[in-house]
């Protein structure tokens, strides 16, 4: 049993709040929002991100930071990505006052937009080590909906002191949750990150009205993909045929529940990409994402064909089908080169 702070109670940070609540650690949810937090206490629901949930009825929320960490020995980050430095920020002054060291762990996938560097090197930067513990990163193929049903759901938890990813997974496991440990920390972000960007390609595709081998065609050279980019930064290959690599490739890039799909469908569909964030009310990752994967490929002379396809239509209004054509009309190639 752990006292556990969880920062950001979207979809996957209120289930992951109530499960760990569930599994019997004392949990705080923290949201910056008292509208949520009242309704979290009250109703016990999360309409806006999780309608029909009904959460435990003992699972406290709150929106004062210091009274979430307070006491905490592990402190979970489950807000978008863009968000999680502000965040991290934020918790130092608290975690000074409190003369805490929790472990500190991140659910969430992406790029940070302005750096391209990963969440674990942000939480790294942004908490010096005297006010913590070791980075765990806990990712892999888990919709937020299917884990509030108890849909059985495995994932990894990954850190450079493995020790520590063994006292995460094991606060995590339950009947219906089961977690691996990883040293790979590298490649399960890249991993969990990159396969939100492949992920709108494949809602675009659906949204054209493509079939399965076209989608299957898109996911493996996707997977192509962010293996390379991964292994130029260092990632161990075999993680990307693991749970943070295709595991979650495949979920994301088939399940309605996916906001990166459904965005990817909606503008295969003829919506614009404004028009899809505006609508959509939660965050979609790959859009950030494809921008910082574009530049990092550039960067490492990383060929990346689809993402470089999927960045044009994001970010310069390019047509979907004239990439697609362009994409199909390249040279012929060795596929394992
Ligand atoms: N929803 C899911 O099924 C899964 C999501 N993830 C990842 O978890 C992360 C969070 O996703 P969701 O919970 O789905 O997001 P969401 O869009 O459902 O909710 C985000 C939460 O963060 C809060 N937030 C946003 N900006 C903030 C800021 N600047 N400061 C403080 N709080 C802020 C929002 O108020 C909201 O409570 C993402 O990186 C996502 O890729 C990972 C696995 C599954
Ligand atoms: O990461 C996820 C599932 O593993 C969630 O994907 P979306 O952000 O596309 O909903």
């Amino acid at each position: 049993m752990k006292k556990i702070a969880v920062l950001g109670a979207g979809s996957w940070g209120t289930v992951l709040a109530n499960l760990l609540f569930e599994n019997g650690n004392a949990v705080t949810l923290w949201t910056r929002n008292p509208k949520q937090v009242a309704e979290i206490n009250q109703q016990h629901t999360n309409q806006h991100y999780l309608p029909k949930f009904q959460l435990n009825a003992k699972l406290p929320a709150t929106s004062d930071l210091t009274k979430a960490l307070t006491a905490a020995e592990v402190v979970l980050f489950v807000v978008p990505t863009n968000a999680t430095r502000s965040v991290a920020k934020q918790t130092v002054k608290a975690l000074a006052d409190l003369h805490i060291k929790p472990l500190i762990v991140h659910a969430s996938k992406g790029l940070e937009q302005q750096t391209h560097k990963r969440l674990s090197r942000v939480l790294a930067e942004e908490i010096p080590v005297q006010l913590r513990q070791a980075i765990v990163v806990l990712s892999g193929p888990s919709h937020a909906e299917d884990v509030a049903a108890g849909d059985i759901t495995s994932l990894t938890a990954a850190s450079a002191d493995l020790k520590t990813a063994e006292v995460i997974q094991q606060l995590f496991m339950n009947d219906y949750f089961r977690v691996y440990t990883n040293p790979d920390v590298v490649g399960v972000e890249m991993g969990a990150a990159l396969k939100n960007v492949i992920a709108i390609g494949a809602g675009a595709l659906h949204g054209l009205g493509y079939g399965d081998n076209t989608k299957a065609a898109l996911m493996t050279r996707g997977l192509a993909e962010i293996s390379r980019l991964g292994a130029a930064f260092g990632a161990n290959p075999l993680t990307f045929i693991g749970l943070s690599g295709v595991g979650d490739l495949i979920v994301t890039c088939t399940s309605v529940h996916s906001r990166n799909w459904r965005a990817g469908n909606q503008l295969g569909q003829g919506q614009t990409l404004k028009t899809v964030l505006q609508n959509m009310g939660m965050v979609v990752e790959g859009v950030a994402t494809t921008k910082a994967a574009y530049e990092l490929a550039q960067q490492k002379e990383v060929e990346m064909p689809i993402t470089t396809a999927i960045y044009h239509v994001l970010y310069q209004q390019k047509d979907i089908r004239t990439e697609i054509a362009n994409l199909m009309r390249r040279e012929g190639k060795m596929e394992l080169a």
